[in-house]
C-alpha cells in the first residue's frame, strides 16, 4: 500500500514563508485525491516541496514508494523541442536511466499511456504544431510513463475541453485504481473534485485546514472560507454531488 503524508511541512521562497505547517494524515493510494485553495494559496509550493525541488522543514513521509517513484507535473511544462509525440513520451520513460534501448515492455508501456490518453492518432505529431489541450494531454502521458507510484499533477485539466476533463479525470482514476498510486490533482473547478476525487486537502494560511472525505470537505462553510464564496451543495436529478455558487460571501478568504 502506497501512502502520503506530511508532518509539520514549511516551504519559503527567500524571507517569504508560504507553508508554515503543512500537515496530513496519510493519503493513501488508489483514488485521487484534489488539492484545492485560493489562487497563491501555495499549491505549487507545496508540490515542489513534496517533489525536492524546495527545501524546507517538516517531513514528507512515502511509505510504499521511494522519492524516485514519485513525479511531479507542473503547471506549465515547456513542449517547443522538436520532437514527436511518441518520441517525447520515449524520452520521459527513458530520464530514469537505462540506456536508449527499449524493451517489448517499455514499448508497450509507452503504447499503453498513448492509449489511455487518447494521443494514439497524434503520436507522429511534432510537439510544437499541437494545441494546448493536446499538450497538456501529452504532459499527462509523459508524467505516467513510467508508471509512478506518486504523482503530484498541477492543474492537470485547465486546458482541456468539457469532453476531454471527463475522459482525462476518469483515465487518471482508473490509473490510481489499477497502480494502487497515489495521485494529487491541484485543481480549481469544485465541481470536477466532487465528481472525481475521493478525498479532498484544503490549503490556506500556509496549512491544510481540512482534509478527508471530499463531500465533508467541500462543504459550504469552508467554501467561504477558501474562497470568500457563498455557494450551496445539491444532489442534480441523477444523484451526483453539484456546487451552485450564489455570490461573494462578504466574508475575507483565508490567506
Ligand atoms: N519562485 C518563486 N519565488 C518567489 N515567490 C514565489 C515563487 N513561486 C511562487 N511564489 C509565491 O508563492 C505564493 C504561492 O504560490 P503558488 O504558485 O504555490 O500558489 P498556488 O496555490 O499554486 O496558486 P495558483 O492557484 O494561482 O496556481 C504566491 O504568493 C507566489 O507569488
Amino acid at each position: 500500500m502506497v501512502s502520503l503524508a506530511l508532518e509539520q511541512v514549511g516551504a519559503r521562497y527567500g524571507r517569504r514563508e508560504i507553508l508554515s505547517d503543512a500537515t496530513c494524515a496519510p493519503v493513501a493510494g488508489g483514488g485521487l485525491t484534489a488539492l484545492v485553495g485560493a489562487n497563491a494559496a501555495g499549491k505549487s509550493t507545496l508540490f515542489r516541496r513534496i517533489a525536492g525541488q524546495l527545501r524546507g522543514p517538516g517531513i514528507v513521509r512515502l511509505e510504499g514508494a521511494a522519492p524516485h517513484d514519485l513525479r511531479y507535473m507542473p503547471q506549465d511544462t515547456g513542449m517547443s523541442a522538436a520532437l514527436t509525440v511518441y518520441e517525447s513520451v520515449i524520452l520521459a520513460l527513458k530520464q530514469g536511466g537505462g540506456g536508449w534501448r527499449l524493451s517489448a515492455a517499455e514499448l508497450a508501456a509507452v503504447d499503453d499511456v498513448l492509449h489511455r490518453f487518447g494521443l494514439a492518432d497524434l503520436a507522429q505529431r511534432q510537439l510544437p504544431e499541437l494545441s494546448g489541450g493536446q499538450r497538456q494531454s501529452v504532459s499527462i502521458a509523459q508524467t505516467l510513463v513510467s508508471q509512478p507510484k506518486v504523482v503530484l499533477m498541477d492543474e492537470p485539466t485547465s486546458a482541456l475541453d468539457l469532453f476531454r476533463q471527463y475522459e482525462i479525470l476518469e483515465a487518471l482514476r482508473r490509473y490510481a485504481e489499477e497502480t494502487g498510486a497515489v495521485v494529487i490533482l491541484a485543481l480549481h473547478d469544485l465541481n470536477q473534485v466532487m465528481r472525481a476525487c475521493a478525498t479532498t486537502l484544503a490549503l490556506a494560511e500556509g496549512r491544510i485546514i481540512a482534509a478527508g472525505p471530499t463531500l465533508e470537505v467541500l462543504t459550504p462553510e469552508m467554501i467561504s472560507r477558501l474562497y470568500g464564496i457563498d455557494s450551496r451543495v445539491e444532489r442534480c436529478s441523477r444523484g451526483c454531488p453539484m456546487m451552485i455558487v450564489d455570490g461573494p460571501s462578504g466574508q475575507a478568504r483565508a490567506g
